[in-house]
């Protein structure tokens, strides 16, 4: 199995550039893993903001893919449980799953619509830089549960 993780607008803060590049790394000892960096739509109207972003999600998307969202109110998941999550996916034939992570004003209905799950990091809100590297530890923290490595306590 394959993971891609896209998102809207280029990392900005050196810092959280750094926290992504260190999971991306450790996922690819256990994973393929791809990220797909989507234009960020310029304007106020959070609507069109949400539709544009929306599009161009959509369109980097490949067609056999499992998409994932990742959403404040979605569904919450111990690490245990999102490693279980991931195993499942990845010995039921999943070629490809995505998390895809919103731009300042989250999703609009067409991708949601096109999502076979929506999960939630915590009900508190971040910033959609900051959830880049909390997501891509999560994912790496659940593959070394699936080797039964000594990282997570
Ligand atoms: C600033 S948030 C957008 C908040 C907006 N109220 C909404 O309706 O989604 C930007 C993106 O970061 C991600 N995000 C922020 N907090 C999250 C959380 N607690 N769990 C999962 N994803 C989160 C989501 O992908 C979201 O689309």
């Amino acid at each position: 199995m394959k993971l891609r993780v896209l998102w809207v607008g280029k990392t900005q803060e050196e810092w959280v550039r750094c926290g992504i590049d260190e999971y991306a790394g450790r996922i690819k000892r256990y994973l393929p893993l791809e990220i797909s960096e989507v234009r960020e739509e310029k304007g106020t109207v959070a609507e069109q903001l949400r539709l544009k972003e929306g599009e161009r999600l959509l369109k980097a998307l490949p067609k056999a893919t499992r998409l994932v969202l990742l959403d404040e109110t979605g569904e919450q998941f111990t690490s245990t449980g999102f490693a279980a999550f991931l195993g499942r996916e990845r010995d039921t034939g999943t070629q490809e799953l995505a998390f895809a992570i919103g731009g300042s004003y989250g999703f609009d209905a067409a991708v949601r619509k096109l999502a076979y799950r929506s999960i939630s990091l915590s009900k508190m809100t971040f910033t959609h830089q900051m959830v880049r590297p909390f997501l891509l530890e999560q994912l790496y923290r659940g593959l070394t549960i699936l080797n039964n490595e000594s990282y997570h306590h």
